[in-house]
C-alpha cells in the first residue's frame, strides 16, 4: 500500500526554483497496479523518485506499508539504516534496466542479495528461483550484451524481486521495448501482481500500459494530478481527459444538421443492442462513424462515435433513452453534461 500526502518537490537550479511537484494525494490499494501517465516534463519520475526516497520531497509525506518513509533520515545513497531497510521492501525497475554490464544475469539478480549480506549458496539458489520466475532460468550465466531488450528487463525484475518487496516501482520500464516485446513485460508484471499480490506503481507515457495492466491510473499536468480512479470509472466519467486519451474517437466533425454524439459502453450495457434498439425505439437513422472496444483489465470497454439526424435540442429524447441504458453520453466539443 502506498500513501502519498500533499506532496510537493522545488528543485533549486540556477538560481531559479522550478516546482515539479505541486501537492500531490494519492492513494494506492493494496495488490492495485496504478499508473501514472503524462507528458515529458510533467513529474512523473519525479514522483516516482519521491516515493523510495531516491529524491527528497520538499514537503508532504510517503507511507509505504504503513511506515512513514518522509521520516527516516538520510538522502539518496547516505540514507540511514532504518531508510535502506524500508527501501529494501520496494523493488524498482528502470526504462533503461540499469544492470551491470561485467556481472551475469544471475549475479546482476545476487547484487541486492549480497548487500543484504547473503551467503553465496543462499544468493545463488534465491537468484537461479527468481530468474525462474521470470521465465530466464536458461538465461543465467548469459551477460546483458547477450540478452535481448526484453529479457535485460526481466533481469531487471527479478532483481527488483530480490527484497521480497510488496511495492514495485516501474520508472517507464517498457518505454526502449518494441510493442512485442512490451506486452510480454506488462504480462509478466501483472502475473507477479497476481502471484505475489505486489502492489505496483508505474509511470509512463503510453496509454497501452495503462490499458493493458493499471486498475486505476492518474494523470498528471504540471506536477499536479488532475484526474485519478479506477480506469473503468474514469471512462464512466463524462468529459474524463485520461479516457479520451485512452481511447481517441478524433475530432468530430459537427454541423447544424446533426448530433454528434460520443458513447462509452461499459458493464452490461457492453453486450447489449442499445443501438439498434435506438434506432427501433425512436425510429431515427443512426450513423456509426467511429468506434473502438478495449479489453481494460478483465472487462470490455467501447467507446463510438454516432450521427444523430437534426441538432442536438432535437434529440434530447434518444439521448436520454442513451443514458437510461447506462451508457455514457458526451456531445463532443460542447460542456460535459
Ligand atoms: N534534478 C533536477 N534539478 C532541477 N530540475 C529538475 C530536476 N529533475 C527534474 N527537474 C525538473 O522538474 C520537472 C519535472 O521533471 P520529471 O523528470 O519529474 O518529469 P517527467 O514527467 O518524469 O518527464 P520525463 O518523462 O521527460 O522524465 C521538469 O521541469 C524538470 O526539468
Amino acid at each position: 500500500m502506498i500513501t502519498i500526502s500533499d506532496l510537493t518537490k522545488v528543485y533549486r537550479a540556477r538560481g531559479r526554483d522550478v516546482t515539479a511537484l505541486d501537492g500531490v494525494s494519492l492513494h494506492v490499494e493494496p495488490g492495485e497496479v496504478h499508473g501514472v501517465i503524462g507528458r515529458s516534463g510533467a513529474g512523473k519520475s519525479t514522483l516516482i523518485r519521491c516515493v523510495n526516497q531516491l529524491e527528497r520531497p520538499t514537503s508532504g509525506t510517503v507511507t509505504v506499508e504503513g511506515r512513514d518513509l518522509t521520516a527516516l533520515a538520510g538522502k539518496g545513497n547516505r540514507a540511514g539504516r532504518p531508510l535502506r531497510r524500508a527501501r529494501g521492501g520496494i523493488g524498482m525497475i528502470f526504462q533503461h534496466f540499469n544492470l551491470l554490464s561485467s556481472r551475469t544475469a544471475q549475479g546482476n539478480v545476487e547484487l541486492p542479495l549480497e548487500i543484504q549480506g547473503l551467503g553465496r549458496r543462499e544468493r545463488a539458489r534465491k537468484a537461479l528461483e527468481l530468474l525462474d520466475l521470470v521465465g530466464l532460468a536458461d538465461r543465467a550465466r548469459a551477460h546483458p550484451a547477450q540478452l535481448s531488450g526484453g529479457q535485460k528487463q526481466r533481469v531487471g525484475i527479478a532483481r527488483a524481486l530480490a527484497g521480497d518487496p510488496k511495492v514495485l516501482l516501474s520508472d517507464e520500464a517498457t518505454s526502449a521495448l518494441d510493442p512485442e516485446t512490451t506486452g510480454s513485460v506488462l504480462r509478466l508484471l501483472r502475473d507477479l501482481n497476481r502471484q505475489l499480490g505486489l502492489t505496483v506503481l508505474l509511470i509512463t507515457h503510453e496509454m497501452d500500459v495503462v490499458k493493458t495492466v493499471c486498475d486505476s491510473a492518474s494523470l498528471m499536468e504540471d506536477g499536479r494530478l488532475t484526474e485519478s480512479g479506477r480506469v473503468d470509472d474514469l471512462l464512466a466519467t463524462p468529459g474524463s481527459r485520461l479516457a479520451h486519451a485512452l481511447f481517441p474517437l478524433g475530432a468530430a466533425d459537427r454541423g447544424p444538421d446533426r448530433t454528434v454524439v460520443d458513447l462509452t459502453f461499459h458493464g452490461e450495457a457492453a453486450g447489449a443492442p442499445v443501438i439498434s434498439r435506438l434506432a427501433r425505439v425512436h425510429g431515427l437513422d443512426v450513423s456509426i462513424v467511429g468506434a473502438t472496444v478495449e479489453t481494460v483489465g478483465t472487462r470490455q470497454i467501447g467507446r463510438m462515435r454516432i450521427e444523430l439526424p437534426g441538432p442536438a435540442e432535437k434529440n434530447a429524447a434518444p439521448l436520454a433513452f442513451l443514458r437510461d441504458q447506462g451508457l455514457t453520453v458526451e456531445l463532443p466539443g460542447e460542456e460535459p453534461r
